[in-house]
């Protein structure tokens, strides 16, 4: 039996909910954590954790392949994915673990159940109802698949992360950062891979620059994309799926994956749902203080009308925190979050980069690729104005790494002239990127 009564109720233990639960207790409020599946939620579990630990296995296999030209040569590695994926799920296990003892350290009621606003400040786990003055929904999102007939047949990026062997060939729906990210590891893992995308390029949500170049490097690495197209079907073929592109045009191949985008999980508001306002792209509108259009209930993470990555999630749960039980402070601004998709290299972007650059290069020949059979290209954009720069783009190796601190730096809007006041590292792609 648990309390009824608390301070603040929060809905999903993912990056949002632990963030926020963790900090309001620490702020003293009374909080009751209720989650359904796994803590940590899609990051730890089903996202960036288990996808960033794939993709370094995809690039140090990408990073040696190339490199036969210049003379590393013997035999190529093989991946066991069935290994790996038992050595990852040690990993995972000891993160959710760390969240358990860290809820607990902060003396927050962590409930395993699945939870439905049945009234303004009322939450109800199995049959029963706990109360609380502010009720947090971070529910997060979900993938889903395209109207399309045979969508069954598809796997979502869930069940591509959970693959215990490598397909043969695959096709991938969706240009965006699941498709890309997902596209590119595989092949570099040894995967056939065909990309289908309803957009004119992949990585719409990047500048265009950066996502050509980012584009280009995927084609060099032997992935083929199409664009413009909207797959018209998924049947089961002879020996494997059959995706039906349009009258003329079916890909034959293992497995289909649809990474099309996602949507939140909004069950948790139960017939409530009529009074929480949505956007037009069906997250949960919130004001500068996370709260919805019923008064008392707030959202934050994927479930809202924010960024969804995992730092604004967590950034946004300490926000809420602070400002219900401690000092006010703002959101922090989407302009200044730092993005990557990761591809091989990885495009990394902050700001809001104009179409044209103020200063951009495209190092056709980067060092590393000067020994590369596939030559990627490097590519850096400086965005805004000689007086105030105001975004960076960077394709490169350890771009990832590199845009936090062109983040920090944009934070004090620095001129031109004044960047150059500070040196970077030579040979680098940073060091020319600084202009
Ligand atoms: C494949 C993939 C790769 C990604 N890679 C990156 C990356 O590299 N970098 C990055 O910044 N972001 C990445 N993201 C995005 C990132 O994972 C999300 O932005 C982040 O996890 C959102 O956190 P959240 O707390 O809002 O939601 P979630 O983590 O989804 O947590 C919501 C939780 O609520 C629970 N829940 C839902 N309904 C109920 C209910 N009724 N009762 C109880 N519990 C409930 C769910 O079980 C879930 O655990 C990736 C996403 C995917 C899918
Ligand atoms: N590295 C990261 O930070 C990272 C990684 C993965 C996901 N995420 C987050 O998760 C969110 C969701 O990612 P996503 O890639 O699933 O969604 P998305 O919305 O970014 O991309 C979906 C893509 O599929 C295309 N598409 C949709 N329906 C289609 C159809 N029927 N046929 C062909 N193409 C179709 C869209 O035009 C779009 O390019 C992202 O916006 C991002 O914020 C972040």
């Amino acid at each position: 039996m648990v309390d009824t009564e608390y301070d603040a109720i929060v809905i999903g233990g993912g990056s949002a909910g632990l963030s926020f639960a963790r900090h309001a207790a620490d702020l003293g409020a009374k909080v009751a954590l209720i989650e359904r599946a796994e803590l940590g939620g899609t990051c730890v579990n089903r996202g960036c954790v288990p996808k960033k630990m794939l993709w370094t296995m995809a690039d140090a296999l990408h990073r040696s392949a190339g490199l036969t030209r210049a003379g590393l040569l013997g035999p190529v590695p093989q991946v066991d994915l069935a290994r790996f994926c038992a050595a990852r799920g040690d990993k995972l296990e000891s993160i959710r673990q760390s969240y358990r003892d860290k809820l607990r350290e902060a003396g927050v009621t962590l409930i395993e159940d699945t939870a439905e606003l049945t009234a303004p400040g009322e939450v109800t786990i199995s049959g029963q109802r706990l109360h609380a003055p502010r009720v947090v929904l971070a529910t997060g999102g979900r993938p889903v698949k395209p109207d399309m007939q045979g969508a069954e047949l598809a796997c979502d990026s869930d069940a591509v992360l959970n693959w215990t062997a490598l397909p043969r060939d695959m096709a991938i729906i969706g240009g965006g950062y699941i498709g890309c990210e997902m596209a590119a590891i595989h092949a570099a893992l040894g995967v056939r891979v065909t990309l289908v995308t309803d957009t004119d390029r992949v990585l719409t949500e990047f500048s265009e620059p950066a996502a050509k170049v980012g584009q280009a490097n995927m084609v060099a690495q032997g992935i083929r994309i199409i664009t413009g197209c909207t797959p018209e079907a998924v049947r089961k073929g002879e020996d494997g799926l059959e995706l039906v592109l349009d009258a003329e045009t079916t890909l034959k191949v293992e497995k289909v994956v649809a990474a099309t985008g996602r949507a939140p999980n909004l069950e948790a508001l139960g017939d409530l749902k009529e009074r929480v306002a949505l956007t037009d792209k069906g997250v949960v509108k919130v004001d500068e203080s996370f709260e919805t259009s019923l008064p008392g209930l707030h959202a934050v993470g994927d479930c809202a009308d924010r960024l969804p990555l995992t730092p604004v999630a967590s950034s946004d749960g300490e926000t809420l925190a602070r400002q219900l039980f401690g000092a006010h402070r703002p959101p922090v601004e989407l302009r200044h979050v730092a993005t990557t998709a990761f591809i091989l290299p990885p495009v990394a972007e902050v700001g809001q980069p104009a179409k044209e650059a103020i200063f951009e290069g495209n190092a056709l020949a980067p060092l590393s690729a000067a020994l590369r059979a596939d030559a990627p290209q490097d590519y850096y954009g400086l965005g805004g104005s000689e007086q105030a720069v105001t975004s960076v783009s960077l394709v490169a190796e350890g771009a990832h790494e590199a845009i936090a601190w062109a983040a920090q730096m944009l934070l004090h809007r620095p001129d031109r002239d004044s960047m150059r006041r500070a040196l970077g590292v030579h040979p680098s792609t940073s060091e020319e990127a600084m202009g």
